[in-house]
């Protein structure tokens, strides 16, 4: 408490942190004050803070509160044999309630007092943290005015501050202090996210002017989300994603959780899905859970898997009866194959584009016509690595062309890619939804989620070996890179999977037009294999 002096870039001035943290007031050196006049400064400083104390820690921390409350009133009211009782009580209750239902202690009980101390800490190391990194502005007054923290929301993990930046300091200056911030809080890390939206009644929001809607920053705010904690340290168990019931929501896929505490949902529908990852990221469980929740789809035939596993079908082959066709590149025509199931799906997107033609822009999955699901596991040896010219021109154009006209009518490519380069990466910016899982090295993460992914916080080589499935996920017309990791599903809950939704018969019309030299189903009655 009380005035320090910061420094001989503030031209002598003296910086007066009982002005609070939010902005710093500057008084004059030589100005001198009367002893009296200290103390009770002083004495009123004390008694603010401390009103903020007692009410912040009641406010964030009910029960703990109101059990010093009524022992302190057993105390006041001379009773304090009753108010040791109640402290004994109370310390049982407390042992009890940790030991039986700890998650549920940790939410009533630890997560407020966490969320009230880090509070505490914003308020104690903000103006440090800003005045260290030289955030201040001296305006005509002469006042020393640093960023403003405006409004704190709180959450399990993570706290997103709305900070309002005085006039002379840019997002960009802001940015560049987010790991001194991050460490004086003692967060995990600290990231700029977009505006949170802010709701409004609908009747409101459509009269309001379009052009003078919030966007995704405003000027003048940045939000700092910083957090806490790893909700996703844990393995998160696969074998539940399947029982939505036979309902799957193509645009909500669950595949895991976010850093959060949400559920990660990815849409697949009007979107395909690049997802990277260096060896032993896992990849595998990304797709795996997609598949499970599309389980019930499968089943009822509202959607269709097919899939390259150049890897001889050892990724994909453990759930081989989901799939309606998996091509698994291990004979001698192995190039040959994987060219003519790519220009097969292309063939398929066009004739699909032209049955939607001036009927509909997007398509509703159904029996008739169903959604598919493109898994390709290794999206560079299709591209990149297959030695014949004249065969890679045709893979690159297939790929292309299904790219382009496959998802409107309703497919969806998921690509995955091990070693994530300029000439493979050429395909990026036709993937809307892009997910990074660890990487070898930083620079590889601009490649795969696209410019300024890093600095917004991906930081996927950080990624340590020992979570795999953790990374972060950018989507078009998303400014917000999630941390997310995907669910787990044991070789074991893989094969139940498959033997409990392997697709039904195809109804007429509903089959695709996939080259299927050697179908791994037996063409059923109105499959349309050609
Ligand atoms: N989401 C996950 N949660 C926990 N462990 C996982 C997860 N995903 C993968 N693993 C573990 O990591 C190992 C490697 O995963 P996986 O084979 O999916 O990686 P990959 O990225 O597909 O690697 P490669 O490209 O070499 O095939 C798995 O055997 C599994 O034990």
């Amino acid at each position: 408490m009380g005035v320090s002096r910061v420094g001989s870039w503030t031209s002598g001035l003296v910086v007066d942190r009982d002005a609070g943290w939010q902005q710093l007031r500057v008084a004059k050196a030589s100005r001198r004050r009367s002893i009296a006049g200290r103390v009770v400064r002083l004495l009123v400083a004390g008694l603010r803070w401390l009103t903020v104390l007692v009410c912040g820690f009641a406010y964030h921390n009910p029960i703990p509160a109101a059990l010093l409350a009524l022992i302190g009133a057993l105390l006041a009211f001379g009773l304090p044999w009753a108010a040791l009782g109640a402290v004994l009580l109370a310390a049982a209750g407390v042992v009890a309630w940790f030991l039986l239902a700890p998650e549920l202690f940790d939410r009533w009980v630890v997560s407020p007092g966490r969320r009230w101390w880090r509070r505490r800490r914003y308020a104690a190391a903000w103006a440090d943290v800003m005045v260290a990194g030289r955030l201040v502005v001296t305006d005509r007054r002469r006042r020393e005015l640093v960023p403003k923290v405006a409004r704190i929301r709180q959450g399990r993990f993570a706290d997103v501050l709305t900070v309002r930046l005085p006039n002379g300091i840019t997002r960009e200056a802001f940015a560049e202090h987010l790991d001194a911030l991050a460490q004086a809080m003692r967060a995990r890390e600290a990231r700029i996210v977009p505006a949170p939206g802010r709701w409004a009644p609908g009747w409101l929001r459509n009269r309001a002017a379009a052009e003078f809607a919030p966007g995704v920053h405003k000027p003048g705010r940045v939000f700092v989300r910083l957090a806490f904690g790893d909700p996703l340290a844990h393995v998160i168990a696969g074998n539940q994603l399947a029982d939505d019931g036979e309902d799957v929501d193509h645009s909500a896929v669950r595949v895991g959780r976010r850093d959060d505490g949400a559920e990660w949902r990815v849409s697949l529908l009007g979107t395909h899905v690049l997802l990277a990852g260096a060896t032993g990221a896992g990849k595998g469980s990304v797709l795996w859970a997609i598949l499970a929740s599309m389980g019930p789809a499968i089943r009822a035939g509202t959607a269709q898997v097919v899939g390259l596993d150049p890897k001889g079908g050892m990724e994909l082959g453990f759930g081989r009866e989901l799939f309606r066709h998996l091509v698994t590149m291990d004979g001698p025509d192995a190039e040959d194959e994987a060219v003519a199931f790519l220009e097969g799906l292309a063939e398929e997107a066009d004739r699909r584009a032209g049955m939607l033609a001036g009927r509909a822009r997007t398509l509703s999955p159904s029996v008739e016509l169903p959604f598919v699901l493109i898994i390709i596991d290794e999206l560079a040896s299709v591209t990149a690595f297959i030695s014949d010219s004249k065969r890679r021109q045709r893979a690159d154009a297939a790929l292309g062309r299904l790219l382009t006209k496959g998802r409107a009518p309703g497919m969806c490519v998921v690509g995955a890619l091990q070693d994530p380069r300029k000439d493979v990466v050429k395909w990026r910016d036709l993937f809307p939804t892009r997910i990074a899982l660890r990487l070898v090295e930083a620079g590889q993460v601009d490649l795969v989620l696209g410019d300024g992914a890093h600095a917004r916080g991906a930081r996927c080589e950080a990624i340590a070996t020992t979570t795999p499935g953790v990374g972060y996920v950018a989507e078009d017309g998303a400014a917000a890179i999630t941390r997310v990791r995907a669910a787990y599903l044991t070789d074991e809950d893989i094969r139940r999977i498959a033997a409990t939704y392997r697709p039904g018969p195809v109804d007429a019309g509903g089959g695709l037009r996939v080259v299927d030299s050697e179908p791994d189903h037996p063409p059923e009655a109105g499959d349309l294999a050609a």
